[in-house]
Order: C-alpha cells, then sequence, then structure tokens
C-alpha cells in the first residue's frame, strides 16, 4: 500500500493550506466565544480545511489498517519480511483513559495525530535546514571547514557520507547546533498551561494560565552567548564558550542556555531525529556540492513568520558539483 504520487501531491497541498493558515486559526482559540460569533466566516474555513483533511486521510488510514488486519490473519511464513511498522500502526491499540471508560482512539483523533506528526515533523526540519545552507553559504570559511571535516573521514571516492560516520564530525554537529541556536524554527514552544497558581519573577500566573516561552531570545541572549548575532560554530567546539558539541546539553536537564527542542517533559519527541537528518543531509550537501551566493547577493537573513519562522527571502544559491 505505497503512497501514489497524486497521493502525496494531495497531502502536501493540504497541509501546506493548513500550516499557512495556522496563525489565522490558532488567532480563534483566544476567545471562542466571542470569535465563533465576531470571526464566523474564519470558523467556517477552518471547518471547510478540516474536512478536506478528513477527506485525505481517513481513505489512507483505512487502506492501512486494512492491510494490517489482512497481514495478521496470514500465516508466519507468508509475512513480507520487508514490512515497514508505520506511525499510525502504532495507535489502533492505544488504550486512553476518557472520564468513564477505557477506549481505543477513534477515527477523527487518527487524523489529528498523524496531521500533528507530519506538520510538526517536516516543515520544521526543512526549514532549519534551510537556514543552515543559508549561513554555510554566506560564511564560506564554515563550509572550508566543514569540507575539510568530511574529507578527514570519508574516501574521496565515497559518494555519500553514511549516517555511521556522523558522529566522527564534531565541527559538523556544532554547525547544526548553531543554526538551531541563531534560528530556531520556532520562536515559541507549543502554549503549556500551569497546573497550579506559580509566581514568576514577581507575577502570578493563574492555575490552568496559558504559558510560553521566547524561544529565539533566548538564544539570542547577550548575557549568555557572546557576540550572539554571529554565526560561529566554534563557540560549539571544545574549547569553545560551550565545551565540545557532544556534551552540550540541548534537552536542558543541566542548564538551559537554549531550547529550540523545548525542556522537560513535553520536549519534542523527534528531536534525536531531527539533529540527526540535519547532519546527514548538511554533510551531505557540502560533499557533493560546493555552495556560493549568487554574485551581487549578500544572502538576506530576514525573517518571515509561516507556521515556523522561515526565510523571508529564500536562499538562492550557485551549486557546482564537487569534482572527485
Ligand atoms: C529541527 C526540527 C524540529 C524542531 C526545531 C522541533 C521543535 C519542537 C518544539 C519546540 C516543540 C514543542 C515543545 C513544547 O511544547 O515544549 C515540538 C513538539 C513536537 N515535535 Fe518537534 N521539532 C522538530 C522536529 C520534529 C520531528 C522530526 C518530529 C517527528 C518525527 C517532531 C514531532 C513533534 C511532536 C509530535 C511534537 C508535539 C509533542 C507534544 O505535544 O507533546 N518534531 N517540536
Amino acid at each position: 500500500d505505497k503512497l501514489k504520487e497524486e497521493q502525496i501531491k494531495e497531502i502536501e497541498g493540504v497541509q501546506r493550506r493548513l500550516q499557512l493558515n495556522f496563525r489565522r486559526f490558532n488567532f480563534l482559540n483566544f476567545w471562542p466565544k466571542l470569535t465563533k460569533i465576531l470571526l464566523k466566516n474564519r470558523w467556517n474555513a477552518l471547518f471547510q480545511l478540516r474536512k478536506e483533511l478528513e477527506e485525505v486521510f481517513i481513505p489512507m488510514i483505512r487502506g492501512r489498517q486494512k492491510t494490517k488486519n489482512e497481514r495478521l490473519s496470514r500465516k508466519d511464513d507468508d509475512k513480507d519480511d520487508d514490512f515497514v511498522l508505520a506511525y499510525v500502526d502504532t495507535l489502533w491499540d492505544l488504550q486512553i483513559s476518557d472520564e468513564k471508560e477505557k477506549r481505543k482512539l477513534s477515527e477523527v483523533e487518527i487524523v489529528s495525530l498523524c496531521l500533528e506528526f507530519l506538520g510538526a515533523g517536516t516543515d520544521t526540519t526543512s526549514t532549519a535546514l534551510e537556514w543552515i545552507m543559508a549561513n554555510i553559504v554566506k560564511c564560506p570559511q564554515v563550509q572550508d571547514k566543514l569540507f575539510a571535516e568530511i574529507k578527514g573521514v570519508v574516501a574521496e571516492t565515497e559518494e555519500e557520507v553514511k549516517e555511521e560516520v556522523l558522529q566522527k564530525l564534531p565541527y559538523l554537529k556544532a554547525v547544526i547546533l548553531e543554526g538551531l541556536r541563531r534560528h530556531p524554527p520556532g520562536h515559541f514552544v507549543l502554549t503549556h498551561a500551569v497546573t497550579q497558581d506559580v509566581v514568576l519573577d514577581g507575577h502570578v500566573v493563574p492555575k490552568n494560565g496559558s504559558v510560553n516561552f521566547m524561544v529565539a531570545d533566548m538564544g539570542l541572549d547577550p548575557e549568555v552567548w557572546e557576540d550572539p548575532m554571529a554565526f560561529k560554530p566554534e563557540r560549539f567546539l571544545s574549547g569553545g564558550e560551550c565545551g565540545g558539541a557532544e556534551g552540550f546539553d540541548l534537552t536542558g536537564s543541566r542548564e538551559i542556555k537554549m531550547m529550540p527542542f523545548g525542556v522537560g517533559r513535553r520536549i519534542c519527541p523527534g528531536s534525536g531525529l531531527a539533529v540527526l537528518h540535519l547532519e546527514y543531509f548538511v554533510a551531505n550537501l557540502v560533499w557533493k556540492f560546493e555552495w556560493r551566493a549568487v554574485e551581487g547577493d549578500d544572502v538576506d537573513l530576514s525573517e518571515k513568520q509561516e507556521f515556523t519562522v522561515v526565510m523571508k527571502n529564500p536562499l538562492q544559491v550557485h551549486l557546482s558539483p564537487r569534482v572527485k
């Protein structure tokens, strides 16, 4: 039950519309009773989009469930070995405790979880990747140093920088961390609520009050970071202001200097995968191509808020394949 090209396009289309309208729709949350009267059209647009999302996702979810049932009814020796467990497969049998009874997830809840997974796991990583590549183009010395580091551990004839090699590349890790510090894709985390009245810096936050954190500003705090606006991966190397990248506490369990993935019990569950993806893509993009700015273009680092904070002017580059 592999997805067809047109199904992928369909998912991309509705998902993109959801993300572009995220802030417009999120606003409805502030005072639903009031916005239901004042912003009726916006609510209708949200319901319409939700309907379209369900129309796209429900047939795929049912298709996948059929495959799972068929597979279960087959004898063990008939089962294909290349079966890959999908995220949605982990949701069918979950038991959730409602107020009264234990129950399974409903189909529309499964749609919401799949949407969350796709939304949280794609745009974030691709946005971070674009910002990192923009800085690599802007700072040719960073690119040269990265290429030299890869060359030190990968044979020149190798086409690909393989996943196993990535842990031997501390400068690469430092580049990724510096990218996430300087340009975290989310400038805030998801809204959290306090479970009891708390006093924060002299202000009372009442029980159930919402709180959020200025993720981007934390990474640029001059009291914590030297020359915070500069792109300097060296700060994450041993001897730099943060010690070695390997030892840097990205989860914030010892101290919080930046929190691009949030911290604590609601920290991004995909952070490990995201860092791995970023390392893999950046290493291979630099290994295969030389990235240079388009002549006369200074790589504009202005920001624009979409679902994540993206480059206002998308990165334009000259790519030359590296002759090996
Ligand atoms: C560079 C890439 C990424 C960044 C910067 C990022 C950042 C974040 C942040 C800031 C949060 C909110 C944390 C909070 O509320 O305290 C979050 C939540 C989440 N992320 Fe990521 N994320 C990334 C990649 C991914 C990937 C690859 C996946 C899945 C494969 C993923 C899945 C999720 C999910 C499911 C949540 C919601 C968790 C919850 O509600 O408890 N993220 N992410």
